[in-house]
């Protein structure tokens, strides 16, 4: 028997952007209805942000042990017990996840399906047996692991971040298909914990971040024994005897060569989630690439807006929570909603972590016709001296007149390091208002203050004539 429910906002997906909207609508006192196939999370809690966070936490232990003699402390070799490893993630996971429960939701008055949700007309959802009818929907699905046409790979076994971290034992050669963050983060983390990694990219690795940056993060992982091969297209994959695996890669000089391992690892991108959920029934377009819809998040069907993975935008879970709590002025108050990609901070977190927020130089050259860019090195800050922690460097890309148009930082906090300058940009300050910042010494946040203060340098000439004017006056 099909069971009818007529709620004020019906919520598809219960990860990042789902979970932020069904919380907002719940605290306005909203009826709202949350449908969620698979485990409440989504991407992020379960297979995403949070165990690959939790994997290179445990991974820069190992990365500490082999610093610490620097510092003039015999540590020994790290003995690395990978079924402990995979016990410290699902842990981790355990003590986040009561957040994003069903019965934390059901506690705040969320009505929470767990069923599959589809699309019967412009109005109504079917999940299981119960019809949903809603005065808005929102369409929060995410996205999944995007797995390319290779000769062979259906063939295999290979991994994927939904299965890589019920991993209980540590890969002896991991082939990473894919150079993003995924591929990046992952790369690093299982070389440090004791695999051998290759890491096959077709293009250029970390390429959503400048080369100036990410090389050295590249750097970095090919000192610590990964091996890179980029501009390389993988020809076909095959078994190698009991165990192993074969990738047959052609370069770009035309050279071919065999990279063998044992487990692959694809990182190649996402696919959003529009199957199965007969949006066509709905009214709302779509394609691969994602739902389509307009500035203001909603789709061609004016009672469903889309939000998160699931649109094709910017993959991460900040911003499918930003856009969560923006779609609810229109849903909530009838007030426009309209994102700012420009103010999106992103970080890729590998050792040293990659972090970005604003314009990317290229794109504030493309629409100024003056910027200055201030770099600033770590291996200039005391802090980063003590820590012997001086790679990377902090660059500000701003107007003619200093204000701030982009931030990039390249350092073992970056992320951390990266805070203020969301703010700065969102209130469009100026290089000045970071000079004045009063920061404690040492952090190696102060390479910001630095390269901001050589906006100003050489001091002009203007100043220093000021200057020596005033003093004749006693
Ligand atoms: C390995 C990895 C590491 C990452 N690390 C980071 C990071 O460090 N920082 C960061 O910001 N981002 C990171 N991301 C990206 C981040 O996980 C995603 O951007 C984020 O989870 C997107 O949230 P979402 O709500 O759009 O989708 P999801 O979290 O994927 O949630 C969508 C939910 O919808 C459900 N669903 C799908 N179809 C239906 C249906 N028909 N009916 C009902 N339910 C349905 C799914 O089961 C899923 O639970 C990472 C991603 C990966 C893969
Ligand atoms: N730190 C973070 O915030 C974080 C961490 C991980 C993932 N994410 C998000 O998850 C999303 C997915 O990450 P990702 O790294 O899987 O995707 P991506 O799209 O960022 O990178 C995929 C890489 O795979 C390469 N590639 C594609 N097909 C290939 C093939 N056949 N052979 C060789 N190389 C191939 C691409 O050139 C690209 O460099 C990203 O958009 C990112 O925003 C974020």
């Amino acid at each position: 028997m099909t069971e009818e429910i007529k709620t004020d906002i019906c919520v598809i997906g219960a990860g990042s952007a789902g979970l932020t909207l069904a919380a907002a609508a719940s605290a306005f006192d909203v009826p709202t209805v949350l449908i969620e196939t698979g485990r409440m999370g989504g991407d992020c809690l379960n297979y995403g942000c949070v165990p690959s966070k939790a994997l290179i936490a445990a991974a820069r232990h190992v990365a500490h042990l082999r610093e610490a003699p620097a510092f003039g402390i015999k540590a020994g070799s790290a003995d690395v017990d990978f079924a402990a490893v995979h016990a410290h993630i699902r842990s981790v996971i355990a003590a986040i996840a009561p957040n994003d429960s069903q019965e934390r939701f059901t506690g705040l008055g969320v009505r929470v399906i767990r069923e599959r949700a589809s699309f019967l007309d412009r109005r109504a959802v079917i999940a299981g047996e119960t019809r949903i009818s809603a005065r808005r929907f929102v369409i929060a699905t995410g996205s999944s692991p995007q797995v390319p046409d290779i000769e062979g790979l259906d063939g295999l076994d290979y991994l994927t971040n939904e299965s890589l971290f019920d991993l209980t034992k540590l890969p002896t050669h991991l082939i990473v298909i894919g150079g993003g963050p995924v591929g990046m983060e992952m790369a690093q983390a299982f070389r440090r914990l004791g695999s051998e990694v290759s890491v096959l990219e077709r293009g250029h690795v970390l390429s959503h971040d400048d080369p100036e940056l990410s090389d050295h993060v590249r750097r970095r992982l090919v000192a610590e024994g990964v091996t890179i091969h980029e501009e390389t297209e993988i020809s076909r994959v095959a078994r190698r005897g009991r165990y192993g695996v074969r990738v047959h890669i052609r370069k770009a000089d035309g050279s071919e060569e065999a990279v063998d391992g044992t487990q692959i690892l694809i990182a190649t991108g996402r696919r959003p989630n529009v199957g199965r959920l007969d949006l066509d029934k709905a009214g709302v377009d779509f394609d691969e690439t994602g739902i389509k819809v307009g500035a203001d998040l909603r789709t061609r069907n004016r009672r469903v807006y889309a939000v998160g993975d699931v649109t094709g935008g910017p993959n991460f879970t900040h911003w499918a929570g930003y856009e969560a709590g923006l779609v609810l002025r229109p849903l909530l108050f009838r007030i426009g909603a309209r994102p700012k990609p420009d103010l999106l901070p992103w970080v890729t977190y590998t050792d040293p972590e990659l972090a970005h927020v604003g314009l990317t130089l290229q794109e504030a050259e493309r629409r100024h016709r003056h910027v200055r860019v201030l770099r600033w090195p770590v291996a200039e800050n005391d802090r980063a001296r003590a820590e012997r922690q001086t790679e990377g460097l902090i660059r500000l890309v701003t107007t003619r007149r200093g204000r701030l148009l982009g931030v990039d930082i390249v350092a073992r906090n970056a992320g951390e390091m990266i805070a203020p300058y969301a703010l700065a940009l969102s209130k469009r300050l100026n290089v000045r208002d970071m000079m004045g910042m009063i920061l404690p010494y040492p952090t190696v946040s102060e390479v910001g203050k630095r390269a901001a203060t050589s906006f100003y340098a050489p001091i002009p000439n203007k100043a220093k004539a000021l200057a020596r004017f005033l003093r004749r006056f006693g």
